[in-house]
């Protein structure tokens, strides 16, 4: 398969999901121009509307998933084939999908990895672990990110990025690695490249302005309590 982006570097995640202030036809279009701009070499994007609506307005390479809640299950990135024939039909130039080592997802993900490759599509694994990761690339799939670090039960919960698990993964992995979930400054993503990441992915602390708003008020709000009783 033939590289993907043109060279290492940003790429940012444009999401927003219903319930979302920025929920709304066109906006995450209009993220993605702003975040090519300021010199993304990607995007990830999720639904076929989003990715869509992207690709008409951008020339960089988009990364597709659908985030789809199955009752009774746990795995909601592009959980299924119809969810993977949907990115593909709206143009995305990699799947997203989990492939974390739960519900025998690694069995079900294989034609799921096989569907993309017969229609000349990349696969992105969404993993938690280092087991994952190393699955996931045996399993097929061209880049592997840690995506849901910090989002599966037996994965560490942390609230930076998880760059033990980059440095791991980099140290064993031939596939491109992605860094990605939690990374909030440009220093951090520079560590993450530094651990070893090829690709850094960078969602909320770009496109979710209300996560941005949340960090600045929590802390000024931190300073006022501890400043209030010298006042
Ligand atoms: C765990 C999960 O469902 N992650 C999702 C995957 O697409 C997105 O909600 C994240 O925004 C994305 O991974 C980027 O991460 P961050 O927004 O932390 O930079």
């Amino acid at each position: 398969m033939k590289p993907i982006f043109s060279r290492r570097g940003l790429i940012v995640s444009c999401q927003a999901l219903p319930g979302e202030p920025l929920y709304w036809q066109g906006t995450m279009a209009r993220m993605a121009q702003a975040a090519e701009l300021g010199g993304a070499i990607g995007i990830r994007a999720n639904g076929p509307d989003d990715i869509r609506d992207i690709k008409a307005v951008v020339k960089l390479p988009v990364i597709g998933l659908l985030k789809r809640d199955i009752p009774g299950s746990d795995i909601y990135i592009t959980p299924e084939l119809v969810d993977v024939q949907a990115i593909i039909e709206a143009g995305a130039d990699v799947v997203a999908m989990d492939m974390t080592n739960r519900e025998d997802r690694a069995e079900k993900v294989v034609p799921l990895i096989r569907h993309c490759h017969e229609a000349g599509v990349a696969v992105m694994a969404d993993i938690s672990t280092f087991e994952e990761g190393v699955l996931a690339e045996s399993l097929g799939a061209d880049l592997i990110s840690t995506t849901m670090s910090g989002y599966t039960p037996y994965s560490p919960k942390q609230e930076g990025p998880d760059l033990e698990l980059v440095r791991q993964l980099a140290r064993k992995l031939t596939k491109p690695l992605v860094a990605e979930g939690r990374i909030w400054s440009p220093a951090e993503a520079e560590e993450a490249m530094e651990a070893g990441a090829e690709y850094v992915v960078v969602g909320g602390a770009i496109t979710r302005p209300q996560f941005i708003t949340q960090k600045y008020a929590e802390r000024l709000g931190r300073y006022l309590d501890r400043t209030a009783s010298s006042r």
